[in-house]
Order: structure tokens, then sequence, then C-alpha cells
């Protein structure tokens, strides 16, 4: 089997707080890029890792990553809502295959999942049910969190049993680099925030369209430097880009949660869609990444990057 890889950051502010239309023409190239290597690959399957953002995984029940067999999103920030295009054998089989080899996964029959994972589907494949895909949900956002050694180990195991499929596939990650937007922690909440966070009661129309304009003010400020939350990083984000090109993926078993957290935001522990899928490519063999972009975005609240990586 040949295997590929690209790695995508998703933003709620794409299209709703952009930045200078420079910054978005180099954007739409990089991607435009990405597109075109998909095309070029014509992938039989892929592998989605993406994190949620309190709208499909609560801490009633927070695995640390969990694969689903069916999959719908619930339309978040303008993304599309319903069902995605879950390849269900090819889920189960992952899944054997991943439980198989050690690792203690978690998966769902009906997974509800958000712009996380609706953003590259839409940006990459032109909808969310265009392609046969497996969804996994990597939590980059609810603490405690996993070592990121077993991120590692996840997709090191997925990967492996994706290679017995014989089938064309892309690992794809979604997930912004450093970055630190204003999604609500359950450490500290008021008890009205804590119990949606635990309970997960769906938000009324007006709830979601309060919680996206305080993410949409978040992204001015951030844009206008008069935001407290912490600024993106670009050295942080390259050297996980280096890491990642040079194929050092056992360098990340050493990134602790409060380092990732300090250096990178609240949000930045979404580089583990990335590490995830990176992993799973490098267990099907050696891989070149054949394309590089990065940009700090804080219009969209972002270390954006777009990166593509085939095996030799
Ligand atoms: O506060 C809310 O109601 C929703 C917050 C939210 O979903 C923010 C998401 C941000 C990202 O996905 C990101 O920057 O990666
Ligand atoms: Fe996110």
């Amino acid at each position: 089997m040949t295997a590929a890889a690209v790695g995508l950051s998703h933003s709620p502010l794409i299209g709703k707080n952009d930045p200078a239309p420079d910054v978005l023409a180099r954007v739409d190239e990089a991607v435009e890029g990405a597109r075109e290597f998909i095309r070029a690959y014509d992938p039989e399957l892929v592998v989605l890792y993406a994190p949620d953002h309190y709208n499909g995984f609560f801490y009633k029940e927070m695995p640390p990553f969990c694969l689903a067999t069916e999959a719908h999103a619930v339309g978040d920030f303008g993304t599309s809502a319903g069902p995605l295009s879950v390849d269900t054998a090819a889920a189960r089989t992952l899944a054997q295959g991943t439980l198989d080899r050690g690792i203690d996964l978690t998966v769902s029959a009906r997974m509800t999942v958000d712009h996380g994972f609706a953003q590259p589907l839409e940006v990459l494949f032109g909808g969310i049910d265009r392609v046969p895909v497996v969804p996994v949900f990597v939590n980059g956002v609810a603490t405690p969190l996993c070592p990121v050694a077993r991120i590692r180990a996840l997709g090191t195991a997925l990967g492996e049993a994706a290679a017995e499929l014989g089938r064309r596939t892309l690992f794809l990650a979604s997930g912004g680099l450093s970055h630190d937007p204003p999604v609500p922690v359950l450490d500290g909440a008021p008890p009205r925030v804590a119990e949606a966070l635990v309970e997960g009661h769906p938000p009324t129309p007006e709830q979601r369209a309060k919680g996206e304009q305080r993410v949409i003010r978040a992204g001015q400020e951030y844009a206008a430097g008069t935001s407290a939350m912490i600024p993106i990083n670009p050295a942080w984000d390259n050297r996980l880009l280096d890491h990642l090109e040079k194929g050092e993926l056992t360098e990340f078993d050493s990134w602790t949660v409060a380092a990732m957290a300090a250096e990178g935001g609240g949000s930045a522990h979404e580089v583990r869609a990335w590490i995830a899928a990176f992993a799973s490519l490098a267990a099907t063999g050696p891989y070149e990444m054949t394309s590089r972009f990065y940009e700090a975005i804080p219009a969209w609240i972002a270390g954006f990057a777009v990166a593509t990586a085939q095996g030799r």
C-alpha cells in the first residue's frame, strides 16, 4: 500500500474575520497545492484525525481519542451539518487492528463532530460526504490529556492496521498549531458553563450565535494586539514542523502538556492530530514532506500550517 499525509489548520474565523488579502492569497495557494497533491494521489480512504470543541465530546465521558464507525456534523461556524461519508467497514477493521496492537481505543457508532472535522473535508474535498472517511477524534482541548507518546502510539498502530487494508490511504490532520482561542475550560467555570461542559446540552441557535460572536471578537482582539490570550508562537510551530519534516516523531514523546500550553496556548494540543497522522504515515514506511506552508494569522487565532507528505 502507498500512503500519504496532509496537515491542515482549521479556524472557525475563516471567512468571518479574514487577514489582509496578501495573507489570504498565500493561504489559498498553499491550500490549492494540497488539493492538487490529493488529486494526484487519488486516495481510496481518508483517515481524518481532528479535535472537538465541546460539540461531540463532554466531560461526562471524555476519551483521549475515539474512532467513529458513523459520524454526523453539527454545522457550527457555517460548516455543513449532516452525515459524513464514513466507510463503516474500513472503520471497524481499523478499530480492531488498532485494538489488536494494544491501544485502548474508544469506538463510537454515532460520533458527533464539529468544524474540526467538517472544515478540512469541505476545504479539501468540497463537502463532508465526498470521500470514504474514517474519523478519529483526538482530544486537544479538554484537560487532563494523555501523554503525547500515546497519541504517537495510536497513530502508529492505526497506520499499521491501515497498511493491511491495501488501499491508497490519506492520513489527514486537522488542527491549529500554537493558538489560544476562547474555548471554555471546566476548571473554575461558573456552574451553568460547567454543567454544559459535563452534560453537553445542545446549544440553542441563540447560544451558538453568541458563542460564535465571542470567538469573532476574540479574533479581532488577537489581530489588534489587545488580547490577553497567549500569542501565536512561530518558533514553537516551526520546531514542530521541523520534527514532522525530518521524521523525528519520537521527539514528541518528551513534550509535556504544561509546556505545550505555556508555549503554544490552550489549543496548541490540537497538534496531537498532526502527530497522529504523521505517525500513521511513518508506520507505513519512510516518507518525504513534499510541501510546507506556515504563517501566523492572528485574525484567525491560528498558527496556520498546510503540509503534504508521501511515502517514498
Ligand atoms: O465558545 C464557544 O462557544 C465555541 C468556541 C469554539 O468552538 C472555538 C473554536 C476554535 C478553534 O477551533 C480553533 O481555533 O482551533
Ligand atoms: Fe480548533
